[in-house]
């Protein structure tokens, strides 16, 4: 890890939620490999550079288990890209004996869990992480190395912060 790379940001756009269709929102914002677009009510533009921009507004469809994938030749960030990008470079740095926090920032209704810890077969970067974490443990079975896992999640809400921990130990 670099010191260029010490802090990363990415950005991702989800698809409109129910209320947003029915209020006939428009689309303001595109995105193009690291770069994200924002357009004002006058269609200026505002163009923003991110180490990574994420687009899952649209062109997914679900593979028939509820897993949201991209469709042939779409830009679609499934969870899968989202975790190989990111949440695999923050996984492998704590592999290797660096101190690590992702954590995700936005509005209510933005995506946050979307992203984290993800709903139904559509898991985020926390659940792969911790099937990968025992992965790499079983993998090393039998090298004579010991495992010690210890979890902690904390949420910052209206400046407070709060101890999720036992909640992410029941998923
Ligand atoms: N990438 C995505 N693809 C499909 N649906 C998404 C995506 N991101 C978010 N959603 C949907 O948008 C809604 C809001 O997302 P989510 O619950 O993750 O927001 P949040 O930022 O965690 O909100 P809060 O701060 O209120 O807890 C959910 O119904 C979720 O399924």
């Amino acid at each position: 890890m670099t010191e260029a790379e010490a802090v990363v940001v990415g950005v991702r756009v989800r698809p409109f939620a129910e209320r947003e269709i029915q209020n006939h929102a428009t689309l303001c914002v595109s995105m193009s490999q690291k770069s994200t677009c924002i357009y004002d009510s006058s269609g200026k533009e505002q163009m923003f550079t991110f180490d990574e921009s994420f687009w899952s507004h649209d062109g997914y469809d679900d593979d028939g288990t509820g897993y949201l994938r991209p469709k042939r030749g779409s830009q679609y960030a499934d969870q899968k890209y989202v975790f190989d990008t990111f949440g695999k470079r923050v996984l492998d740095n704590a592999w290797n004996g660096y101190h690590c926090c992702l954590f995700a920032y936005g509005q209510t209704g933005s995506g946050k869990s979307y992203s984290m810890v993800g709903y139904g077969n559509n898991k985020g970067i926390v659940p792969i992480s911790c099937e990968e974490i025992f992965r790499r443990i079983a993998k090393d079975d039998g090298n004579g190395n010991s495992y010690e896992v210890m979890v902690s999640a904390i949420e910052i809400y209206n400046e407070a912060v709060q101890d999720q921990s036992p909640r992410l130990a029941r998923l």
